[in-house]
């Protein structure tokens, strides 16, 4: 029998990667003794309780992080700094503090001046999601072979980084480790200006239909389908990935506004090759996520 990573883990937030992290600890019991899950919404409770996500199902989030050895806000990233700073001084000494927000630099910024010597942060952002939300959405299998990013506070020692690396394979994924800057920089072009485009281009089709007063989304098949996936994601969630990574998404965002006045240009004055060029190279793309299984 192995030892358990953590005797007691803490879910704060049981929402769709919470309940997956959740789930799985569920179908691996040896990974962890008891797990607790807190949530300020009694509804989430009632249906964490509903779906047997925990030991302990508790609205009484100072009862439930101060015995546990791992803390894990699967919160939105708004709400992260602010629970983090009521909890770390109650937590247990030794404890591991980790999150699994979209963002880090402005978490980090805030957090900081409330971090404790004896309390290692280490947060680790699994790259893997649905545009759902809630308890019922998660599922267990929803890391599995998906990358986790690992951004330690400088602080932690190396023992708790491990320890949630471990506990990340477990939950199915790989997992890299990068500091807090570079981990904004990448997650602001693979994913958040990503969502920002899908959530403009069905506002653009929206407002042309009602121009129009035409059919435009009646005849929307693959091609515009395909954008509204994530364009169903939560607001507040996307609200606060926005405003958290605004400098990197800026960055992101003019540099693809370029490249599509570039693509412009093209189309305008006919330019065969760099609009086959372009073309091309989203199929490499394409084909690289597929080899790579992350299609
Ligand atoms: N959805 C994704 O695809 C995805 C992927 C990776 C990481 N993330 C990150 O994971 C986190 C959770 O996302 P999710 O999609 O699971 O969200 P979710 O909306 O499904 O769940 C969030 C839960 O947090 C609870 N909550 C909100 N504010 C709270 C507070 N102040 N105190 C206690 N509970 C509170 C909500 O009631 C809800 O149950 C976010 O930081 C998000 O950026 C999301
Ligand atoms: O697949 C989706 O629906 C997602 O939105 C998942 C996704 C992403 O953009 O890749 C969203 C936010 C995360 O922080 C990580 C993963």
């Amino acid at each position: 029998m192995t030892e358990p990573l953590f005797d007691t883990l803490c879910v704060v937030g049981p929402g769709l990667i919470g309940s997956s992290v959740l789930r799985r600890l569920r179908a691996m019991p040896e990974l962890v003794g008891t797990l607790i899950v807190t949530d300020r919404d009694r509804d989430v409770l009632a249906r964490a309780r509903a779906l047997d996500l925990g030991d302990v199902v508790t609205d009484d989030l100072d009862a439930a992080v101060k015995d546990a050895d791992c803390v894990m806000l699967c919160v939105p990233v708004g709400a992260i700094a602010p629970i983090a700073s009521r909890i770390l001084p109650i937590m247990k000494s030794g404890a591991i503090l980790t999150d699994v927000g979209s963002t880090r630099r402005s978490i980090v910024d805030a957090l900081t001046p409330h971090l404790r010597t004896d309390i290692a942060y280490v947060p680790a952002h699994p790259m893997a999601g649905t545009e759902h939300s809630g308890p019922d959405a998660g599922f267990a299998t929803l890391f599995e072979d998906r990358w986790c990013l690992i951004t330690p506070d400088r602080n932690a020692p190396e023992d708790a980084v491990t320890r949630i690396g471990a506990f990340w394979h477990a939950m199915g994924a790989r997992t890299r480790r990068m500091d807090a800057d570079h981990h904004d920089t990448i997650c602001a072009m693979v994913s958040h200006l990503p969502h920002l485009i899908a959530f403009t281009i069905c506002g653009t089709a929206d407002t042309l239909a009602e121009d129009m007063r035409s059919e435009v989304l009646d005849f929307a098949a693959s091609g515009f389908r395909d954008f509204t996936r994530i364009a169903a994601s939560d607001p507040t969630m996307w609200r606060d990935i926005f405003l958290n990574n605004r400098d990197a998404l800026l960055g992101v965002l003019d540099r693809f506004s370029q490249d599509a006045a570039a693509m412009a240009d093209a189309i305008r004055s006919g330019d065969e090759e760099t609009i086959v060029e372009t073309i091309e190279r989203g199929r490499r793309i394409r084909r690289s996520l597929l080899e790579n299984r992350q299609a």
